[in-house]
Order: C-alpha cells, then sequence, then structure tokens
C-alpha cells in the first residue's frame, strides 16, 4: 500500500514531504527530491535545517511552528533558482495527528508551482489594460515586461520582439535570462528562426527543432542551436512588420498547447497595438516639428531651440551666432524649371546646409527658401567659417535634374551674436537686416550684422 503511495507521490508534479514533529523529512517524492536536488536518501531522517539553505530554513521555521500546533497553513513564495530565474511556489501544510492520542505527530508539505498560472493572470491582465486604454501614453517598458511574463509562462529563456527591413532582422525590445540582447543588435534575416515565422506568416511552434522540418537543415538551428522556439508574426497597419518569439536552448519537457498558443498570440496583438500607436505618435511629432519636404525642423522648432539655447546663455553666459541664409533668386528657378525643380533645389540645399555644420549646430528652414542656422560657438570666426563653407558648397554643388539640366544657385546669408537679453525676434531681425544688405551686395555673400 505505501509503495503505490510512493509510486503515485513520484508520478506527479506537486512536490511534497513528511516532516514530523522533530522536523525531520520522513517522505519525499521525485519532485522533492528534483526540488532540493539531493537524492531521497540523502534527505530522509535529516533536519529541515540540514537540508535548506539557512536563509528558507529561517523563513520556513515559525509557519512549520503553526504547522506542528495543527494549523492548515498556506502562503505563496516568489524563489529565485540557481540560474536566476524566478518561481512562484504555494505551499501548503497540513497536519497530521495520531490516531491514539490525537496529538500532531508532523506534517505533509505540498507545494506547486504556480509560476505558469500566475505569469498567465498577470500577462492577460497587462494584455487587457493595453487593448482597453487605447491612446494611452505607454512606454517600450510594456513590451519588456510583456516579454518578461512571456518567458516566464513559456519557461524559455529569450522573448524578442524584432523588426524586419529587407534582409535584416533588428532586435528592438528583449528578455533574457542570462547574456542580455541589446535591443538593436541586428541579424541577417535567413540565419533567423523568425524568417520561417514570416514566410509561412503564422505561429510556429517547436520543442525540439533537431527533429523539425522547418528548422533541422536550415541555417537558423546551425547558427544559433535553440531547440525551443515559438514566433508569432507582427503586423502594423495591414503590413508585415516583424516578429514576437520565445526561445531557449533547451527542449522544452512538454510541447506547446493550445492554451500557450493562443494566449502568445493574444499578446501579440497587444504589442501590435501598442506599436501602431507608437508609429502614430512618430508621426504626429515628426509632422509637428519637421519639415516635410526638407526634413529639416520647422520653423515652431527652430523657435523653440534657440530660445532653449538662449536659456543657457543666460545661466552659463555662452553667447552663439545665429544665421539666414536664403536662396537668392528662388522666383527665377521656380518660373524657369518648374515648382517641382525648386523644391528639389530646396532639399539639396537643405541636405548641403546640414552636411556643413557640426551635429550639436541647427539648421532649421523657416519657411519658402529661407532657413536658419544656429552655430554654436561664441569665436566668430568658427562662426563664419562654418556659414561661409555652407555657402561655398551651395555655390559649388548645382542641382541636376532627370533630364541632365543643371541649376546653379546660391545663398545670401545674414549672421548675428546673441547677446544677453535677446528674444528670438530681435535676433531675427538683426539677421534679417544684415541678410537684406548681403543681398543688395550682390548676393552669395555673408554679411554680419555685428
Ligand atoms: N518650389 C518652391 N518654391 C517655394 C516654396 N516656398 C516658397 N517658394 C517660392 O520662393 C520664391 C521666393 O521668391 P522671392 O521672395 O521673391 O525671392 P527670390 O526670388 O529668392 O529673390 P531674392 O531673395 O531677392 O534673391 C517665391 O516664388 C515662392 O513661391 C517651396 O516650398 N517650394
Amino acid at each position: 500500500m505505501y509503495r503505490d503511495i510512493q509510486q503515485l507521490a513520484n508520478a506527479i508534479d506537486t512536490i511534497i514531504a513528511y516532516i514530523d514533529e522533530e522536523r525531520r523529512f520522513q517522505f519525499v517524492n521525485h519532485a522533492y527530491e528534483m526540488f532540493v536536488d539531493k537524492p531521497a536518501v540523502d534527505i530522509l531522517g535529516k533536519r529541515v535545517d540540514e537540508i535548506l539553505d539557512s536563509e528558507s530554513a529561517e523563513y520556513v521555521k515559525p509557519l512549520h511552528q503553526r504547522a506542528l500546533n495543527g494549523e492548515h497553513v498556506e502562503y505563496e513564495q516568489t524563489i529565485t533558482l540557481a540560474n536566476g530565474r524566478k518561481r512562484i511556489l504555494n505551499t501548503r501544510y497540513v497536519p497530521m495527528h495520531d490516531a491514539d492520542s490525537g496529538k500532531v505527530s508532523g506534517f505533509y508539505a505540498i507545494i506547486d508551482d504556480i509560476t505558469s498560472y500566475i505569469s498567465a493572470t498577470d500577462l492577460m491582465r497587462t494584455v487587457h489594460k493595453i487593448i482597453n486604454q487605447p491612446g494611452k501614453k505607454r512606454k517600450g517598458k510594456v513590451i519588456s515586461q510583456l516579454l518578461e511574463l512571456g518567458n516566464s509562462y513559456l519557461q524559455t529563456e529569450i522573448g524578442l520582439v524584432s523588426e524586419v527591413d529587407g534582409n535584416d532582422y533588428i532586435v528592438k525590445y528583449s528578455d533574457a535570462i542570462g547574456q542580455p540582447i541589446e535591443p538593436e543588435t541586428h541579424f541577417p534575416l535567413g540565419n533567423t528562426y523568425c524568417s520561417v515565422t514570416l514566410a509561412e506568416e503564422r505561429v510556429i511552434a517547436v520543442t525540439e527543432a533537431a527533429k523539425s522540418a522547418f528548422f533541422k537543415g536550415h541555417p537558423c538551428y546551425q547558427t544559433f542551436e535553440l531547440e525551443t522556439y515559438l514566433g508569432v508574426p507582427l503586423t502594423i497597419d495591414g503590413e508585415l512588420w516583424g516578429t514576437l518569439s520565445f526561445s531557449s536552448a533547451a527542449q522544452r519537457e512538454l510541447p506547446f498547447d493550445a492554451l500557450e498558443i493562443e494566449l502568445i498570440s493574444l499578446v501579440a496583438s497587444a504589442i501590435e497595438t501598442i506599436l501602431a500607436e507608437k508609429r502614430r505618435l512618430d508621426e504626429l511629432r515628426q509632422l509637428a516639428y519637421f519639415d516635410p519636404l526638407t526634413e529639416l525642423s520647422n520653423r515652431t522648432s527652430a523657435i523653440y531651440q534657440i530660445n532653449e539655447r538662449l536659456k543657457k546663455q543666460r545661466q552659463q553666459g555662452t553667447p552663439f551666432y545665429v544665421a539666414i541664409a536664403d536662396a537668392d533668386h528662388f522666383k527665377t528657378i521656380n518660373d524657369r524649371y518648374g515648382h517641382q525643380a525648386g523644391d528639389r533645389v530646396l532639399r539639396k540645399l537643405a541636405q548641403v546646409l546640414k552636411a556643413n555644420i557640426r551635429e550639436h549646430d541647427l539648421a532649421a528652414r523657416l519657411g519658402g527658401e529661407e532657413f536658419v542656422l544656429l552655430i554654436d560657438s561664441d569665436n566668430v570666426a568658427v562662426a563664419h567659417k562654418a556659414l561661409e563653407r555652407c555657402r561655398q558648397q551651395v555655390h559649388d554643388n548645382p542641382v541636376t535634374l532627370d533630364d541632365g539640366t543643371e541649376i546653379k544657385y546660391s545663398i545670401s546669408v545674414g549672421m548675428t551674436r546673441t547677446a544677453d537679453k535677446d528674444e528670438f525676434l530681435q535676433i531675427y531681425q538683426r539677421a534679417d537686416q544684415a541678410l537684406y544688405r548681403a543681398k543688395g551686395a550682390g548676393r552669395n555673400c555673408i554679411v554680419s550684422a555685428d
């Protein structure tokens, strides 16, 4: 009879031990042996503090005492395993009474690993929040959180959200146990497991890639040797965007079941929602702050950035230079070559300006054929040199139209040094007057207001 019970207890995942009134182990099942990583012969007859590490032994001591006083005890606990993985355990102590004396003779400790259940609940709660609060400001943090919960739920090691751009596979968000995978890590798409998910345009789930028709001869298997893989394609605005994937080097004990696949597909939908919102926000930001023709900062953004730099000047006493650059005889260019050719000249001009200033300087389009430059230096020679480089490069690089026509053009520039009490408008007016003088002096030149 007892042998039957031992066999039964060994056949289940629940961790079971019987601990007597002296807190010595009298019975353990297979799952318990695995839990403490010791064979039964090394456990039976030993005291609790000889088997558990000192921190755990200290933690369970008062709880054991309550069970030995006849109380049914139940508690949840998160533990960190040696491999860094967190597990959530539900523990129950069931006291046993001596048939004759009625006194407590010990208790059964019944421990269930509820990590998957708790992670699934947390996953659903997070997904629910995402789907039911559209438009809420969300950061990439939510995606990382979903990846962490997904890894915990599926008991996998690597969770990734990756974008595919041509033949480039770019990791955007990751959660990895052990070696971290940095965002923006690139892989050739053909070497990735996700290339299969994208080609199939459906969920791909394997727990022994070595035996899978998809992966066994595939370069991805030779490169990464992952046995467990679950990948879901991600679509934004009707276009295939990338993948959500969970994987591990090791085989999973059980194949992915329908519930797991369904729940991870739900997670993928939530991630698609976040990515679509993010794209929309980026587009709005682009429209609000950038000029669509030249892709330089627009007037609003230029004024904001110059004002910010003026604040710094007031605090730190560091003046700088502002210049207005205006294309010469631009009306004639439009009239002669057409508006589209004029647009091309403006785009090229923007590129030349941007290419000839430094990273922390600014080139922005104020409107029409008028641009503003912020040269972040209080040295007039430095500022003049940068502007002169722009003027010369514009002059030396005509725009070539598709039919081979060359449009030669030039810019006139008015520059000024900022003063402590300056507002944007005063700076603009000084630079504009200097520009007016440059136009009067025959164009294709720089005039300083100071
Ligand atoms: N192609 C194109 N033309 C534009 C754009 N914005 C403004 N313009 C044109 O730019 C021209 C500016 O002409 P004006 O202000 O007379 O100046 P200009 O011909 O450059 O002469 P100067 O500045 O005196 O050298 C106008 O014909 C506008 O229609 C644009 O986005 N694209």
